[in-house]
């Protein structure tokens, strides 16, 4: 009877044993709390593909999240992106939220814990080519957090000034418009093209902060940065951004304990960086019937340590006869903003 059907593994202990369950040809044929889909996995090739909105994911089930139910929020979150939004996929698993956005033109970084979610992540970024859009990590959502948040140091900043604003480079950047909508005066510029060395001072300084050590990772943050600088300059492709800056939207897709981790949000953002809007985060949650969504805001805005305005709650599905998925959309409120002090850099900068 279960012959067709297979199970993904969950890669974190914190996250619920439920296994979703999947038939070769993708569609979820049911869920269960049941520990003889874990020994299947694994045991045989479990290697296939499968087509979301136009766009192909490769995915081992036996060691990977897959779950097809999920596609219309999928595509329902991402309509909500626009070309060049920055964002951020806490959670991205092998990337139905991440790769749609890239071919949307938006400039994503996408992290997961599972090293083998990040290999497929990859793979789906160079199958539907956008692998220019896609920036993947594999860390600790809240250590990737901070990490992107680490703005360089102004004085580096002022020490590459002079030198790259007299490249010729700097004219063709100007052609373009920054993905977080702000035009490109000639500050702007000089700016953009010295962040080609500092994202790689960012890379390094990323090194000595993480807590996980994940130096290959950050290493290889690097090189693609720099990578798609230069393409950047030669061709039309996507244009360095500067996450300490700006971020469009947050995607939490971990919906049994994201909202744990709305606290690395408080302080993380420094003000003396931030241009424009504070960023939308949408986080997934679980909602039973004995709990209301004010208990949920509640939980969200104890782990934020600020209240939340206009919070809008999207019904995502039952998962269970008393209990839904849910998408918990907020704009991050200004107290999460941070003043940088004396004492914040020094704990910053370890
Ligand atoms: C529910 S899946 C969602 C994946 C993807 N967003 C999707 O919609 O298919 C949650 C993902 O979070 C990852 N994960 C679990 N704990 C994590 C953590 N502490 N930091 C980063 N990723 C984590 C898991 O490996 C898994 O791929």
């Amino acid at each position: 009877m279960y012959k067709d059907v297979i199970a993904n593994v969950i890669y974190d202990k914190n996250y619920p044993r439920i296994q979703t369950v999947v038939n070769k040809v993708g569609a979820i044929s049911n869920e269960f709390r049941v520990p003889k889909f874990e020994i299947l996995a694994g045991k045989n090739d479990m290697v296939t593909e499968v087509k979301q909105y136009g766009a192909t994911f490769k995915l081992d089930y036996g060691l990977v999240y897959w779950n097809s139910r999920l596609e219309h929020e999928h595509i329902r979150l991402v309509s909500l992106f626009k070309k060049g939004d920055v964002i951020c996929d806490m959670f991205a698993g092998i990337g139905p939220f991440s790769v749609p956005a890239g071919q949307k033109g938006c400039i994503v970084y996408a992290n997961d814990l599972n090293p083998d979610s990040v290999h497929y992540l990859k793979i789906n970024a160079k199958i539907n080519k956008v692998e220019d859009y896609i920036f993947t990590h594999n860390m600790d959502a809240r250590v990737f957090m901070q990490n992107l948040m680490i703005a360089p140091d102004p004085e580096a900043k002022s020490q590459f000034a002079a030198a790259n604003c007299s490249s010729g480079e700097i004219v063709s950047a100007n052609e373009h418009s920054m993905p977080n909508g702000n035009n490109n005066d000639v500050q702007e510029v000089c700016q953009e093209s010295l962040d080609d060395s500092s994202v790689v001072n960012t890379a390094k300084r990323r090194q000595e902060t993480s807590n996980e050590g994940d130096v290959a990772c950050q290493e290889e943050d690097a090189n693609q940065t720099k990578k798609r600088n230069n393409k950047k300059v030669k061709s039309s492709g996507p244009l360095p951004v500067k996450p300490w800056e700006h971020i469009d939207h947050v995607v939490m897709n971990l919906p049994a304990s994201a909202l744990q981790f709305l606290d690395c949000f408080s302080g993380l953002i420094q003000k003396r960086c931030w241009k424009g809007s504070l960023p939308w985060i949408h986080c997934y949650c679980f909602i039973r019937s004995s709990e209301s969504e004010e208990l949920i805001l509640c939980e969200a805005q104890n782990k934020l340590n600020a209240k939340i305005a206009e919070p809008i709650f999207h019904r995502v599905r039952d998962v269970a006869p008393n209990k839904a998925m849910y998408c918990l959309s907020f704009r991050l409120p200004m107290e999460c903003l941070v003043e940088e002090t004396e004492d914040n850099v020094q704990s910053v900068d370890g």
